[in-house]
C-alpha cells in the first residue's frame, strides 16, 4: 500500500517546556505525526518548506533506502536542501518490520523539535515473537531554550562557546521547566502546552512500547517507577529478551520494551527520563503512567526516581553487551572482514578552532551532494584523496589530550569495494580536556551492522577479534562508545549509494564528527532531478 503523507514545515511559538521558544512543526506539530506502515509499503511524503529563512532536509532514520538513495535526506550527502517555499517528494519502500524514526538534516535543525516516529508493523497473519495487547511509540529528547542560530555561532567562532547541557528532557514532546529560575514573561508553568506526557494503561494489560531517542546531546535512562521493561526490539531487530528496571538509550536508537500493567491498580507511576554519561544538570524528565480509571493529571504520591548515577559507565556496557539477536532471528555475519577501518574519536584544535574528528581528520561537507558528485564524476567538487584507514595506533596515547599537530578538516570519502565485508573500530580517546572522554553514539546510514563487540581502553588488532561475537550478534543502525573504549562493527558494503556515518550527538557532527562511505555507484540508474539545485549539482548547467 501507500501511505500518503502531506507535511507543511514550519516554525510556531511552542512551550513543549513551559518556556516559549520557536520550534520546527509539521502540520501544527513537535513531535510531527507518527508514520505508521505495513512492512513493504511505500511512504510518500510530500514536504513544502514553509520555514521562511531556512532550507531543511528529512532523513528516514533506520530506513535503508535500497534502490532510493536519493531519498535518504541527508542535506549535502544525497541532496541539495529544500529550500524555502519548495516541495519536494520523498518516497521509498519500508521493507523491515520494526521502529525508525525521521528527523531534519540539515544543519542543527532536528534540535528544534523536527522529528517523529516510523512504526513498520507486520502484515496481517504474521506476528511478532511476542504478544501484547496495545502499542504506543514515544520520542525522547534534551531541549535547549537557546536559539541553534546562537549555538551554532558559538560552536563555530574562534571564542569557541559551548552549549553546555541542555535546559529540559521532554518525553513525546512534554516537559516542565521550573519557570521560577526565570524572570516572568516568557516561561509559563500554568501553559496547558506543558503538561506532563500521560500515558493510559489498564491493570493487567501488556503493553509495547516503542521508545526513540532522538536527543542533540543527551544519553538517556529511562524507567517506569515499579515496573519492568522487557526489551524485545532494538533498532529494527528482534532482541533476546532481558529485562531492565532503566533502559539506557543513546541518541539515534530506537528500542521496544513490553510492560505489564500488574502494580497497584489505585494509583498513577512516575515515567522518568535521566541524562547519564554527562555530569547531571538538567531535571529529569517527568510523564505518567496513569491506571485507568484514575485521574490522568493525578501525579503519583511517590518522589520520582533519581535514575542512575551519571558517571557509572559498567550497567551501560552491560546493557549494550546484553543486546543479542533474537533465536530464530539471527542473522549471522560473515567469519571474515575484507577491510578493517579503525576511526579515531578525538577533538583536535585546528587553527584555533575547537572541532570533533575521526581519525584527525574533521569532517566538513562540500556544497555539491556527495551523490551527484560522484554518480555525475564531478570530480572538482570534493577531494579525492582517500581518507586514513588507520590512526597512528602503535603510539598514539588514547588516555591523553591529543597533540595532533597534523590534524585537519576534510571531505574526502571512504570507497568500499561493492559487497565487500567492513569492519569499523569505533576507539574512542582523550578530548582536548585532561581525564575527559565522552560517549558517542554513532549512526550509519543505509546500513545495519553487526555489532562484533566492545572494549575497554586500546583495541588490540590481534586478540579482540579473537572475541568478535560471530553466533548472535545485534544488527543495529546506532550503536555507543564509551569513554576510553571500542567497539567494532561489521557490514557489506551491498548498497548502492552514498551513506553518511556520524556521531549522533547533534553538535559533535556539527564539529566534523562524521566519515562518508561510498559504494556501487555504479549500479543506480539516473538521479532524479528533484534532489538538485545546488552546488554544481544544477541541472542547467549540466545539459
Ligand atoms: O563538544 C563538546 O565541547 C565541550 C567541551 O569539550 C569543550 O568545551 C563538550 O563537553 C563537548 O561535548
Amino acid at each position: 500500500a501507500i501511505r500518503y503523507h502531506k507535511w507543511e514545515v514550519k516554525y510556531e511559538y511552542k512551550s513543549l517546556d513551559c518556556y516559549q521558544k520557536l520550534a520546527i512543526t509539521i502540520n501544527g506539530q513537535t513531535p510531527g505525526p507518527t508514520i505508521v506502515a505495513e512492512k513493504d509499503d511505500t511512504v510518500v511524503v510530500e514536504l513544502k518548506n514553509s520555514l521562511l529563512t531556512e532550507n531543511v532536509a528529512i532523513h528516514w532514520h533506520g530506513i535503508h533506502q535500497k534502490g532510493t538513495p536519493w531519498f535518504d535526506g541527508t542535506a549535502g550527502v544525497t541532496q541539495c536542501p529544500i529550500v524555502p517555499g519548495d516541495t519536494f517528494v520523498y518516497k521509498f519502500v519500508v521493507d523491515r518490520p520494526g521502529t525508525y524514526m525521521y528527523h531534519a538534516h540539515y544543519g542543527l535543525q532536528r534540535t528544534n523539535g523536527l522529528y517523529g516516529m516510523i512504526q513498520v508493523s507486520l502484515p496481517p497473519g504474521v506476528s511478532e515473537p511476542y504478544t501484547y495487547d496495545h502499542e504506543e511509540s514515544i520520542l525522547l529528547v534534551d531541549w535547549y531554550h537557546q536559539s541553534t542560530y546562537e549555538q551554532a555561532t558559538g560552536l563555530n567562532s574562534l571564542n569557541f562557546v559551548w552549549v553546555g547541557e541542555p535546559q529540559s528532557l521532554l518525553i513525546q514532546g512534554k516537559g516542565m521547566f521550573n519557570c521560577s529560575t526565570l524572570a516572568a514573561g516568557l516561561c509559563n508553568a500554568t501553559n496547558p502546552e506543558c503538561s506532563p506526557y500521560v500515558m493510559t494503561v489498564v491493570p493487567g494489560k501488556t503493553y509495547r512500547l516503542r521508545i526513540g531517542s532522538l536527543t542533540s546531546l543527551s544519553a538517556l535512562s529511562f524507567e517506569i517507577e515499579g515496573h519492568n521493561l522487557t526489551v524485545v526490539e532494538a533498532d529494527g531487530s528482534n532482541v533476546e529478551p532481558f529485562v531492565v528496571k532503566n533502559l539506557f538509550i543513546y541518541s539515534g536508537e530506537t528500542y521496544s520494551v513490553l510492560i505489564k500493567a500488574d502494580q497497584a491498580p489505585t494509583r498513577n507511576y512516575w515515567i522518568v527520563s535521566t541524562v547519564v554519561g554527562r555530569n547531571r544538570t538538567t531535571p529529569n524528565g517527568l510523564g505518567i503512567l496513569n491506571y485507568s480509571p484514575n485521574n490522568p493529571s493525578t501525579s503519583p504520591p511517590t518522589v520520582p526516581p533519581v535514575g542512575p548515577a551519571w558517571n557509572d559507565v559498567e550497567p551501560r556496557l552491560a546493557q549494550s553487551q546484553s543486546i543479542k539477536a533474537r533465536k530464530d532471528y539471527i542473522t549471522r555475519p560473515p567469519k571474515k572482514s575484507d577491510r578493517t577501518i579503525i576511526l579515531l574519536n578525538t577533538q583536535n584544535n585546528i587553527s584555533g578552532y575547537i572541532r570533533w574528528s575521526v581519525s584527525n581528520v574533521s569532517y566538513t561537507l562540500p556544497n555539491t551532494p556527495y551523490l551527484i558528485a560522484v554518480k555525475d564524476k564531478l570530480h572538482h567538487v570534493f577531494n579525492q584523496g582517500h581518507p586514513p584507514n588507520d590512526y597512528d595506533s602503535q603510539h598514539y596515547d588514547i588516555f591523553s589530550p591529543p597533540e595532533n599537530p597534523s590534524a585537519t578538516t576534510s571531505n574526502k570519502i571512504y570507497k568500499l569495494r561493492f559487497n565487500s565485508v567492513v569492519d569499523i573500530i569505533l576507539q574512542n580517546a582523550n578530548t582536548l580536556s585532561k581525564n575527559t572522554s565522552e560517549t558517542h553514539p554513532w549512526h550509519l546510514h543505509g546500513h545495519n551492522f553487526w555489532v562484533m563487540g566492545y572494549g575497554k581502553g586500546k583495541f588490540d588488532i590481534h586478540e579482540d577479534p579473537k572475541k568478535y561475537n560471530l553466533v548472535d550478534p545485534i544488527l543495529k543502525n546506532t550503536v555507543s562508545v564509551q569513554p576510553y573504549g571500542w567497539t567494532a562493527l561489521r557490514f557489506r558494503a551491498d548498497n548502492p549509494g552514498v551513506w553518511f556515518f556520524h556521531c549522533h550527538i547533534d553538535y559533535h557532527m556539527f564539529l566534523g564528527m562524521a566519515v562518508v562511505f561510498e559504494e556501487g555507484i555504479e549500479k543506480l540508474g539516473t538521479l532524479p532531478t528533484s534532489i538538485m539545485g545546488c552546488g554544481k549539482a544544477k541541472v542547467s548547467d549540466r545539459t
